[in-house]
């Protein structure tokens, strides 16, 4: 059985637990979110995993792995602490990795802990791939991400164009994945995981469009290299709790868990 605490029950974290209320070697000791927010998590969390307690910090708790499902400020909060205790931890919020020197403190910090942080695929696939072009050596990877306009509210792309009225795809960002993520920072976990796994986030290249033709998060990769190269689509459906995070996202979670908790790992 994995003991598992999860920081965040929002979109995922509720997506999660829902799946793995059924999976009886996974269980959820603790959920983790800010102070303002214990009671409303509270009733969420006691359906979907009565025994959990809901908590505001981890405290002197150690579970078997620490999963991080809330935002950038939660990795600097909970999981660097975390892993300098020697707790293994996941983490979903890859594009808040894109702050200077975010990857080195995460990475000194499991050192110290002498443990491990395992950064998840969420919504993007194929990242074993580039991942492993890399060591062959890469060439380009241009990420192109395609959203339906309302998907783009609450980030610059609202003050610059009217996405309501849009008829026509448009492209609301063109440039290096670290620009990319900077304006557009809660969007900008795909180009980060891409960055991360493949040629960084100065020459990952991005497009990105507020396009009323498209219901779906749309991800177009296209990675050249000494191994060949690869085109991959990935059409995410949007949680319907929250349209800027695909389904897939939690899937993968539920998949990490599973291969951390199972005899069988895929
Ligand atoms: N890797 C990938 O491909 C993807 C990653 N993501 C990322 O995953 C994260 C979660 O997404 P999603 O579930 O859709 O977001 P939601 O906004 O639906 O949920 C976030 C949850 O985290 C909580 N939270 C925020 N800050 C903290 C903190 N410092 N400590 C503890 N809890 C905190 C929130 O609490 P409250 O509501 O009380 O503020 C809320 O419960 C985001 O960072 C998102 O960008 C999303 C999609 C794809
Ligand atoms: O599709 C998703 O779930 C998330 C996304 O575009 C991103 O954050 O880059």
């Amino acid at each position: 059985m994995l003991h598992v605490s999860m920081i965040g029950c929002g979109a995922i974290g509720v997506g999660v637990m829902e799946i793995l209320k059924s999976d009886p070697e996974v269980a959820f000791d603790m959920v983790v979110v800010p102070e303002a927010h214990m009671e409303r998590a509270r009733s969420t969390v006691s359906t979907l995993a009565p025994t959990a307690r809901v908590v505001s910090r981890l405290g002197d708790e150690r579970p078997d792995l620490l999963i991080e499902c809330a935002g950038h400020q939660a990795i600097a909060e909970h999981i660097i602490p975390a892993l300098e205790r020697g707790i293994p931890c996941m983490v979903v919020s890859i594009g808040a990795l894109s702050e200077p020197g975010l990857v080195d403190k995460l990475e000194a910090a499991a050192r110290a802990g002498k443990t491990q942080v395992q950064l998840l695929s969420g919504a993007i696939g194929a990242i074993d791939a580039l991942a492993a072009a890399k060591v062959g050596g890469l060439e380009s990877v241009v990420y192109t991400g395609r959203k339906p306009p309302q998907a783009w509210k609450d980030t610059p792309a609202e003050a610059a164009f009217d996405l309501d009225a849009l008829k026509e795809p448009t492209v609301i960002f063109e440039g290096s994945a670290r620009e990319a993520a900077r304006l557009y920072p809660k969007n900008a976990n795909v180009a980060a995981t891409l960055s991360l796994a493949g040629l960084g986030l100065d020459q990952t290249r991005v497009r990105l469009y507020a396009d009323p033709g498209v219901s779906e998060n749309v991800h177009y990769v296209e990675a050249r290299g000494a191994f060949g190269g690869f085109e991959l689509t990935m059409r995410g459906k949007p949680l319907a709790a929250n349209p800027k995070t695909s389904a897939l996202t939690v899937y993968s979670v539920v998949r990490a868990l599973g291969n951390r908790a199972h005899a069988l790992s895929i």
